[in-house]
């Protein structure tokens, strides 16, 4: 049985690298934040606005130990999902969990062209945006680090690199 959680910051790639090794070694993909929002019908970004984080945090606990009785199943987290609760606790009980260790600079670039979709990030200018995911990754590092693996995911740019990096995540899990 293979049960896999793919953790990391916002923009570390848990959702295109997490779709790319399911399909490579053949077992179903779930992205929580996809599973959240087919569930309630609603965007992540409706879910925090109408319930607010507290609420959001909830249901989205709720929804990891559903997804966490499937079996054969590789999911991709919310970058939040291992800080709330004793989530992280649970996936490592149930499951082996990665963190995608991505350099903050690379975050930084990935995100100012996709932070509309991420109700924590709205608003902020560049310089606020490169000062929060520090801040942000120094607070989330005591939860991340409890991941069983590390894995570099700074290369997730271009097919080929995404190929290269589903490649090395089948050996680091020597699968
Ligand atoms: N080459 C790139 N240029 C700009 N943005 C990128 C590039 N590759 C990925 N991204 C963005 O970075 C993010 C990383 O992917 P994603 O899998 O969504 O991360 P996560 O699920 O960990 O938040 C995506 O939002 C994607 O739009
Ligand atoms: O870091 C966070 O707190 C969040 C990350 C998002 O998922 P991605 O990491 O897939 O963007 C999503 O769950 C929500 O917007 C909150
Ligand atoms: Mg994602």
């Amino acid at each position: 049985m293979i049960r896999i959680f793919l953790t990391g910051y916002m923009g570390a790639g848990k959702t295109t690298l997490g779709k790319a090794f399911a399909c490579e070694i053949s077992v179903p993909f779930i992205d929580l934040d996809w599973y959240i929002e087919e569930r309630f019908h609603k965007s992540i970004r409706e879910l925090f606005t109408e319930r607010g984080e507290a609420s959001f945090r909830e249901l989205e606990r709720n929804m990891l130990h559903e997804v966490g009785e499937f079996e054969d199943v590789v999911v991709s987290t919310g970058g939040g999902t291992p800080c709330f609760f004793d989530n992280m606790e649970y996936m490592n009980g149930c499951g082996q969990t990665v963190f995608l260790d991505v350099h903050p600079d690379i975050l930084f670039r990935r995100l100012r062209v996709a932070k509309l979709q991420r109700p924590i990030l709205q608003g902020k200018t560049d310089e606020d945006l490169r000062t929060f995911i520090v801040e942000a990754l120094d607070k989330r590092a005591p939860f991340y680090s409890q991941a069983r693996y590390r894995f570099d995911a700074g290369y997730l740019e271009s097919r080929g690199q995404i190929d290269e990096s589903v490649q090395r995540l089948r050996q680091l899990l020597g699968l």
